[in-house]
């Protein structure tokens, strides 16, 4: 045998010529997938797209057009602006103005290495993405990677089937007849902020307040009562930590180490840091989930509870909310479920309140109508989901505060398989931005005044708003249109409501107009506001 090993040739070296072969061929298919992912399909994707008429941008292989967005945006926003103006788009999108002038308002510019872009601001285009074709588009591959390493796979990261599945169960919690209960844990979390206010100027007839920091605790309280019931107090300090986490992993500055491979793995203090919050995070939960459990078998609770965490632990056991398809949420979906709530209702939510005040100070004839139309419903008495119905003011107001002042100031999708749209042949592999601060400010689609604060726009109802209702979307459209939209509207309508029967609101000279990207639209300088009693 052995000399048939020597005579066959089997030697170490005939070993190491097969090892190197070996190799060799697998760094030629790894160069040879590489370049086809980063040259040769994004080259043909631009290569379809100029075919059909579309300018584009040329590639810069080393992250595309990302570089000068970023450059554009640090420079635009290194100041505040300097008038109190609405037309934003040049500070938060500052790339797409230049862009459109010189390659259309369809065209084809770079959001990364080999992410072939297409500006899309037509209605019935944006319709087809997020509703009739809307199989045919996934949330972009890093914006996934980097929600998935902060939440989990929830809602917000899961595709096809394993999305319809998770999304009837949180719109099961997020049933209007649920949401009306919750009106008493909003106005109970607001009337404890208002005493708080109130203690600040007690001996003056007014005080300043920088509201955004408040707003953000006012919301942070009120998800936390809402997602977990009686053990809000232990959950708040989840809200804490993920903060922390959002802004380790989804500052501007932090994105490019998504982007290596494998740097997640590294031991370093940054990597230590956000797997030692991600722990805390799910001691938390665990702690939240296992004593709601041990109650329920105790007989403490019917079942597990009427909040959010209670309506998913429920279906987590009986997972009968598909007949056909019987696969339960597991305990890791409720707690990534959780996580996903917290975040996606807390910042936009604030904010939202923090711009509403602001043009409220600023249009004190439209903050005097707000205020009569809350006193003669609310005469004194708490207000309830019946009253909540009847602003009809306020409601315009915040329709009208969300257009100029979206949370959400542009969306992206990629397409995951060929297909068409209003005729447009799509391939496979192309992102579609989705500007919404710009589409919220078309003059063809808003008028001449679209950037004028006018929420009389919104008397005939949002759809009648503009000329295409797709034109209207802070809280996106379609399938994955926001669950808690109307949890957003309800909790806003309270805590104005109760603000404007106390005080009359003006801004401070302090103040410094500079909406900026911050996870939501955000007032980059903060929202201080004087706050007048009402005698
Ligand atoms: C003013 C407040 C809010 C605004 C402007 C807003 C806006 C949006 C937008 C634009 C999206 C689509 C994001 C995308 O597809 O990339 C979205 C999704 C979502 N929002 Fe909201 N949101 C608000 C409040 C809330 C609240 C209070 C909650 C929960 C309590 C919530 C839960 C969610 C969830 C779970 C999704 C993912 C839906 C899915 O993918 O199926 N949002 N929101």
């Amino acid at each position: 045998m052995a000399g048939h090993l020597e005579t066959g040739g089997w030697t170490g070296a005939a070993w190491w010529a097969i090892l190197i072969a070996a190799l060799t061929v697998l760094l030629m298919k790894y160069v040879w997938m590489t370049l086809e992912q980063i040259w040769w399909k994004p080259m043909h994707i631009v290569r379809k797209m100029e075919s059909q008429g579309i300018k584009a941008r040329p590639y810069q292989l080393l992250g595309g057009d990302y570089p000068e967005i970023v450059k554009l945006a640090k420079a635009a926003q290194s100041e505040p602006m300097t008038t109190i103006s609405h037309d934003t788009v040049p500070r938060i999108l500052p790339f797409f103005g230049p862009c459109c002038a010189s390659h259309g308002t369809m065209h084809l510019f770079w959001q990364g290495t080999a992410a072939p872009t297409l500006n899309i601001t037509d209605p019935e285009m944006i319709k087809e993405i997020m509703s009739t074709k809307s199989s045919c588009f996934h949330r972009a591959a890093l914006e996934a990677q980097i929600l998935e390493r902060f939440l989990g796979k929830g809602i917000f990261v899961v595709e096809d089937d394993e999305w319809t599945r998770h999304r009837r169960i949180i719109n099961s919690a997020f049933h209007i007849e649920k949401l009306k209960a919750k009106v008493g844990v909003m106005v109970t979390s607001t009337e404890q902020l208002m005493k708080r206010w109130e203690t600040l100027g007690v001996n003056d007839s007014s005080f300043e307040v920088e509201v955004l920091q408040e707003f953000y605790k006012l919301t942070r309280d009120i998800l936390s009562r809402t997602v977990f019931g009686n053990s809000y107090k232990q959950a708040k300090k989840t809200g804490l930590l993920q903060e922390e986490l959002a802004e380790l992993l989804m500052g501007p500055s932090q994105v490019w180490k998504l982007l290596i491979p494998g740097y997640s793995l590294l031991p370093t203090p940054y990597n230590r840091r956000i797997r030692r919050l991600k722990q805390d995070m799910n001691r938390i939960l665990d702690e939240i989930i296992l004593t709601r459990q041990e109650h329920a078998e105790s007989g403490k609770l019917r079942d597990y509870g009427n909040d959010l965490v209670g309506t998913l632990l429920y279906e987590a056991e009986t997972g009968n909310h598909d007949p056909k398809d019987r696969k339960r949420l597991s305990i890791e979906d409720v707690k990534n479920e959780c996580q996903t709530v917290l975040f996606a209702g807390h910042d936009t939510t604030a904010n939202l309140l923090a711009w509403t005040v602001m043009l409220l100070s600023l249009h004190p004839q439209w903050q005097e109508r707000a205020r009569k139309e809350v006193t003669e419903i609310c005469n004194g008495s708490p207000i309830d989901d019946e009253k909540l119905r009847g602003l009809k003011i306020l409601t315009m107001i915040l329709q009208e505060v969300l257009r100029l002042y979206p949370a959400v100031a542009e969306l992206t999708r990629v397409a995951v398989k060929n297909t068409t749209i209003q005729g447009l042949s799509i391939p496979e592999g192309l992102q579609v931005s989705l500007p919404i601060l710009q589409i919220h400010r078309d003059e063809e689609q808003w008028g001449s005044d679209a950037l004028e604060f006018r929420p009389d726009r919104f008397a005939g109802g949002a759809a009648k708003a503009c000329k295409n209702a797709t034109s209207y979307i802070p809280f996106s459209c379609g399938q994955r249109t926001c669950v808690g939209q109307v949890f957003a509207m309800m909790e806003a309508k309270v805590v104005l409501a109760m603000i404007l029967q106390r005080f009359s609101l003006q801004l401070s000279s302090k103040y410094k107009h500079g909406p900026k990207v911050a996870g939501a639209l955000s007032p980059q300088y903060g929202m201080p506001i004087i706050f007048h009693k009402l005698t």
